[in-house]
């Protein structure tokens, strides 16, 4: 792997009693660039995420961000922003109550608030209750939270569950418009088309690793399709899938 990654997993395995979750998972990602983390429903992608992030302990196999395992990451609240599920609202508060608090727990200012209310389209909304937004408006303030402290690295899990047209257009945009500014986003998604416009690299996990490089290496540049080349690879026995990994970083 190069020195470059900003996030690296290595040989990450999670067995939940005798069950794998996660089995050998080694892929890196690149500065300045979105990565898609693509599998079906239980994966392994979220406990995955949840390795790099602390959350979860591995079993086997370890996690680096920015070079150090993220419990031992200087300032890493500040320099890595995340949604995921089970960071909710404060319960009562509204948006920009929610928003206010987490400021102050990061040092942040309020205008700065303000400025990510603006970012996530929420200003018109962000003195009513959080607890009443739409699914939708939930993600977004949740993206407003992960903004706030300016953070170098964004991990979304799952970010555009829940989201109208018009929201997954906008998330889109936002990812792209974020790692233009020079950021990094890995972002976990089951929804193929949205992550073929949106993304610049790609992990398809399916308890093992799939695949990890870029998308128009998966691709063939474009001339297959990110929905026919998922399926082959989550579909193809873990031997298959091996040897398709080795290929891809031979
Ligand atoms: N704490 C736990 N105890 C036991 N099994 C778990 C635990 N957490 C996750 N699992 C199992 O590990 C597997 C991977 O779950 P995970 O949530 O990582 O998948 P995922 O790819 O994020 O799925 P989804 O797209 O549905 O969110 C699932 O079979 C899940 O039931």
């Amino acid at each position: 792997m190069s020195a470059a990654g900003v996030v690296r997993a290595s040989g990450l395995t999670k067995e939940f009693g005798p069950f794998t979750a996660v089995q050998d998972v080694t892929f890196e990602v690149r500065p300045g660039r979105v990565t898609g983390l693509l599998g079906r429903n239980g994966a392994g992608k979220s406990t995955s995420l949840r390795m790099l992030l602390g959350l979860v302990r591995p079993t086997s196999g370890t996690a680096t961000v920015f070079g150090h395992p993220y419990t031992e990451l200087p300032d890493a609240a500040r320099r890595v922003g995340v949604c995921m599920d089970g960071i909710g609202p404060t319960p009562g508060a509204s948006g920009r109550r929610d928003l206010r608090i987490w400021a102050r727990t990061l040092g942040v200012s309020h205008a700065r608030v303000d400025e990510v209310l603006d970012r996530v389209g929420l200003t018109d909304a962000a003195d009513r209750p959080a607890k009443g937004y739409s699914t939708g408006m939930k993600q977004r303030l949740a993206l407003a939270t992960a903004l706030l402290a300016d953070p170098e690295l964004l991990v979304l899990d799952e970010p555009a569950n829940g989201l109208d047209p018009d929201g997954i257009r906008w998330l889109r945009d936002t990812l792209r418009a974020l790692a233009a500014e020079g950021r990094t986003v890995l972002v976990s998604s089951h929804l193929l088309a949205e992550v073929e416009q949106t993304v610049d690299d790609v992990v398809v996990i399916q308890r093992t690793l799939r695949f990890a490089g870029s998308l128009a290496e998966l691709t063939s540049d474009g001339a297959q399709r990110l929905e026919d080349r998922f399926f082959s690879l989550v579909d193809g026995d873990a031997e298959t899938a091996a040897r398709t990994e080795r290929l891809t970083h031979a």
